[in-house]
Formats: C-alpha cells, structure tokens, sequence
C-alpha cells in the first residue's frame, strides 16, 4: 500500500519536480533518499529527523527541541506503530502549546493545600483544565505509577474502573483502553477511552502525553459513551529544593460527549481532577509507608 501510494505521489508531482530549482531540487533528492530507506526489508526505520518536533517559538520547554537520545536512534518499527508514536508526540506538542500560552487562564479554585486549578476556554469553545500541585515524590516515582504501572491505576483510583494496554510501541508509546466508574448521582454515566499515551524525559523534566486515537479491532462498546481525553499531558519536574518532591502539571482537556449540559461537565471536571490527586497522593503516601516498613523489617532480619 504505502510503495503504492509513494509512486502516485511521485507521479503527481514529476512536472512539478522537474522546474524545482537550486535548494528546492536538493530537499526533493533528500526526501526520495529518506523515503528509499524507510522501505528497508518492510519496516520503516525512522530517521534522525522524525524526532525534530515542530515547537513554538517561545516556549520555556525549548529545549525539547534538542533530540530525544532514545527516539532518535533508528528503530525498528512497524508502519502502524510509527503511526501512534507519531499521533504520541503531536498529543506532547499540542498540549505543551496550550499549556504555555499563558492569555486567559483563570483561576478556578485553590486549595489549603496549595493545589490550584486553572481553566482556559480554547477556540472552539472547548473548556480545559490545568492543575498544579506539588507531590511527594521523585518524578522517577510518579513516572512508574502513572505510566509504567497504568494498568494499576484503579486498584487506587475509584473513578477508574478499568484500564488496559491495547499496544505497547516500543518502551514510551502505548494504546490503552480505560472506562471510567460511575460518577456520584450518576449525572455522568461511564464512558470509555481509547488513547495513545507517549512519555518523554528530558533532563530532570518527565512529560505524559495522551490523546484520543483509534483502534480498528477495539470499536465502541455497546453501552458507553466513548469519549475523547486530549491533547492531554501531565509534566513532572523534580523540585528543587527536595529530590523526594515533585512539581505536577495537569492539563486536562477532555470531550465527554454525549448530551450533558455544560455546567455539570464543568463542574466535574475540575472535581475528577482533585479526586484524581487526592487518590495520587494518599498511594504515594502508603506505598512509602510500607517501602518504610519493609526497610525496619530487613534491618531487622539482618541484626538476627
Ligand atoms: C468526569 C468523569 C466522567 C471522568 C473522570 C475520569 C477521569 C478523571 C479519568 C478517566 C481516565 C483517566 C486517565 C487514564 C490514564 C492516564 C494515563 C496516565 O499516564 C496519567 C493519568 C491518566 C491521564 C488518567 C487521568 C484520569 C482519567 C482521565
């Protein structure tokens, strides 16, 4: 399919090609070369530019721009799985840019804790959420609970019923599958997600991003609504003063669709998002209380 489609390119655009002149003409003959090289023994092999990610001039996250040591080196991929690396990194791209455009985000509400919630409206009257916490623990912690370990998040999360991995696409991309429980008065019933999720380190900066995607064999389900999370991302940065805490940015942006008036979802929304840390945090909080004890228990062991 893809030789196929290459050739009716080509084909399309020789009369064009042949009046390029000077660096035009050179930047075709690069694009055949690359193009002659993905088609390598069926896989395509990503060059060193499929990493170089388009970035907005002023983002204080330039230096994403740098290349990402592991994607950059040329992996072997299959076609559909480049494809969902590729809808992972546009997600990360998409929601870094809404979450440094700094106009017209409004405090939504601030807790004793220190958590604020922000709201934006974007064009096209979709309604974001960003929250911003500070979580006690390192972003390699947070990293393995959230992204490693996505398949356990409801065993600590109640508003999440289930959640799968569809696809795993090398070690920072996936294709999952979550359906979220029944919300209180059950003005919101259940929906289901299908979403890409793509993970980037950079420096001592962790970046999950997630957006809707589709999955041929994995169809909505009779029963749910399926719903549309993202561009979506969440960015943990270790804080400076202790290597055990980490700053934690949250934009949600999610399309519950069906017929709900917008004043419920925006109320819920903002809430999900508050329970979603509450739950985080009271995780983080028992996992290192028994990481506590099992350290007391091996000292003890050794002593005897
Ligand atoms: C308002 C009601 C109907 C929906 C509430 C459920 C929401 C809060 C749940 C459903 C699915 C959940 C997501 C499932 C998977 C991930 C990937 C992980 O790496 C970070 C958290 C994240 C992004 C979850 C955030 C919370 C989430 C969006």
């Amino acid at each position: 399919m893809l030789p196929a489609v290459v050739k009716l390119c080509c084909a399309i655009s020789y009369p064009h090609a042949r009046s390029m002149a000077g660096l035009k003409r050179t930047a075709m003959a690069a694009i055949g070369q690359e193009i002659a090289h993905m088609k390598k023994g069926g896989h395509i092999f990503l060059p060193d530019w499929a990493s170089q990610l388009k970035w907005p001039g002023n983002v204080n996250h330039g230096a994403l721009r740098m290349k990402d040591e592991r994607t950059s080196r040329p992996v072997g991929l299959r076609e559909e799985e480049v494809a969902y690396l590729k809808q992972g990194q546009e997600a990360l791209q998409k929601a870094l840019e809404i979450v440094q455009d700094q106009a017209g985000w409004k405090r939504e509400t601030s807790q004793e804790n220190g958590d604020v919630i922000y709201s934006k409206v974007l064009p096209g009257a979709q309604k974001v959420f960003r929250l911003e916490a500070v979580l006690d623990a390192s972003p390699e912690e947070l990293y393995d609970h959230l992204f490693v370990k996505v398949e356990e998040m409801n065993q600590w999360n109640p508003n999440i019923k289930q959640i799968k991995v569809l696809k795993h696409v090398g070690r920072d991309t996936m294709v999952t599958h979550e359906v979220s429980a029944e919300t209180a008065g059950n003005l919101i019933g259940q929906r289901d997600f299908l979403s890409v999720r793509h993970s980037y380190k950079h420096e001592s900066c962790i970046y999950l991003a997630g957006g809707a995607t589709q999955l041929e064999s994995f169809q909505p389900q009779k029963g749910f609504v399926r719903a549309e999370d993202g561009p979506t991302c969440i960015i943990i940065q270790a804080d400076g003063v202790s290597s055990d805490r980490s700053r934690f940015t949250w934009l949600l942006n999610m399309d519950l669709k069906g017929w709900i008036p917008k004043s419920i979802v925006n109320q819920a929304l903002p809430r999900a998002q508050t329970e979603f840390t509450w739950h985080l945090r009271r995780h983080l909080a028992e996992q290192s209380q028994s990481r506590r004890a099992q350290s007391r228990r091996n000292v003890l062991a050794t002593r005897l």
